[in-house]
């Protein structure tokens, strides 16, 4: 089993509801892992957060309004911002402020399809989870800016279903890659479980098993984890889609102002793989990685959103989120200077429930998303500097990896055989008792073993502790 807390702490693996596995087992015993795929791929233990730049094309009515663009792509690393360029003409229209620049690991246009957007962000976090690190991708931007287009695709529901449809979204993409590279192995197993929540007015929810609400994160060795979450065991990327359609269909989405269908909650769909590969002489090695792939809610000015009522509650509770994601990247980014910060990952769930993904054991990557409509021009910088501030983060994520090693297993048992046949022949010369005392005393601990070999001794009394 992929090492989560859920496992651990004695929560059961629920059946997967909306897909079942193939007849008989949870495991994926089909397929395996290629194990030289899987060493070739990630990018060592240190990186810095990887940010993705994807400017949306104007939707309809931003092309009735006929305002133009207030964002400019200049190759694939760079964009510029300023109040009014026209997509045709490079510099600001008569009368505007100096531009805005910024550069990121990749910036992806309007143009851009899913597939590009998958190959900049999703694919080395696919290499990096088959490697052995824990991952995170995560869309942030505010409200209408492309968010769950990237991580789900159009159809309602989650993924657009269909393999041959141009608009899935990365989440789909990333478990098609990973399916498609497991099962080119040879041999060696894996197990892959899903969960999927979301965080609601600061309420964490189930989004496969509503029933199970009002969540809470705990912390373990390995990171936060939400007991009581379910988790599925899934054998194929169907499985993946049945579980983003159920989930999507019972996350908090409403129609404001500005989206038609504003996701009023995050998202965070995580994935536990654990894989087991054997090489040449014979010698298995295990990964376990984990993927956390958030769609975060958009920040939004309740003006504009003319949001009231529940939804201004929502609003509330998302801008007040993002304001402590916000908080965290500029502490980090601080720290990453040498400036001694606290991080308040505790003030909100998203940062809590995230913290590793954001400053920890994860290779992270951010997809940031903006509108090219001059009347976002405040919210689209503030995203760009937000992104700008991720992108100085820099992450130790651990190798998770398991190898046994054999020949030194070999040499445990030679010696303890010599062990073994050296005690054989003092007890040939010696009384039987003491071979019993000689074996204990090898493997139990004081006080028992003053109780056992020596029942009527009183070296050590009740109550008294152990040497
Ligand atoms: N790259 C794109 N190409 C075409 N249409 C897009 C693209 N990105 C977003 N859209 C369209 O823009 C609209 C808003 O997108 P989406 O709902 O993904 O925004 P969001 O950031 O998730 O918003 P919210 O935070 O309110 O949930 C949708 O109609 C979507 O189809």
């Amino acid at each position: 089993m992929p090492s989560r807390p859920g496992t651990r702490s004695g929560l059961k693996a629920a059946a997967p509801k909306a897909a079942p596995p193939a007849a008989g087992s949870a495991r994926g015993s089909v397929a395996a892992a290629d194990a030289d795929a899987a060493v070739a791929g990630g990018d060592g233990a240190d990186s810095n957060i990887r940010v993705v730049l994807r400017v949306r094309p104007p939707i309809k009515r931003e092309l009735a309004k006929g305002d133009g663009t207030c964002v400019q792509v200049l190759g694939s690393q760079a964009v510029r911002v300023a109040p009014q360029l026209s997509s045709a003409a490079a510099a600001p229209a008569a009368g505007g402020t100096e531009p805005h620049m910024f550069s990121f690991d990749h910036v992806a246009g309007e143009s851009a399809d899913q597939e590009c957007i998958f190959q900049e962000a999703g694919s080395l976090i696919v290499d990096n989870c088959l490697a052995g690190y824990n991952g995170c991708i995560f869309a942030y931007g505010q409200t209408g800016s492309g968010k769950t287009f990237t991580m789900m695709g159009t159809e309602e529901g989650g993924g657009a279903g269909g393999r041959a449809d141009a608009s899935r979204g990365l989440i789909q993409r990333v478990f098609e890659d990973l399916f498609g590279r497991l099962a080119k192995g040879r041999g060696a197993k894996y197990v892959l479980e899903c969960s999927f929540l979301e965080i609601y007015n600061e309420t964490i929810n189930d989004l496969i098993e509503p029933s199970r609400s009002n969540l809470q994160v705990r912390e373990s060795a390995e990171g936060p984890f939400v007991p009581g979450l379910s988790i599925h065991a899934v054998q194929r990327v169907e499985d993946v889609v049945a579980l983003l359609r159920t989930g999507q269909a019972n996350r908090r989405v409403a129609e404001t102002n500005t989206n038609e269908r504003s996701s009023r909650s995050h998202s965070v769909f995580t994935c536990w793989l654990q894989s087991k590969t054997v090489d040449a002489s014979g010698s298995p090695t295990t990964r376990r990685a984990r993927l956390h792939l958030v769609d975060l809610a958009g920040s939004e000015r309740q003006k504009a959103s003319g949001a009231q009522g529940e939804r201004l509650k929502e609003a509330t509770a998302i801008n007040s989120s993002l304001s402590v994601l916000g908080n965290v990247i500029m502490r980090l980014a601080d720290r990453q200077q040498g400036r001694a910060r606290h991080i308040p990952y505790r003030d909100s769930r998203l940062t809590y429930l995230l913290q590793d993904s954001l400053g920890g054991n994860s290779k992270t990557c951010l997809v940031a998303n903006v509108s090219p409509a001059p009347v976002n021009l405040g919210e689209t910088l503030s995203t760009l500097r937000f992104a700008d501030q991720a992108k100085r983060i820099r992450s130790q994520a651990v190798l998770n990896e398991d190898t046994d090693d054999r020949d030194a297993l070999r040499r445990e048992i030679k010696r303890l055989k010599g062990e073994l046949s050296a005690a054989r022949q003092q007890a040939g010369q010696g009384h039987p008792q003491f071979i019993v005392r000689r074996f204990c005393c090898c493997f139990l601990p004081v006080r028992q073993r003053t109780q056992q070999v020596h029942p009527s001794s009183s070296a050590a009394g009740p109550g008294s502790t152990p040497a």
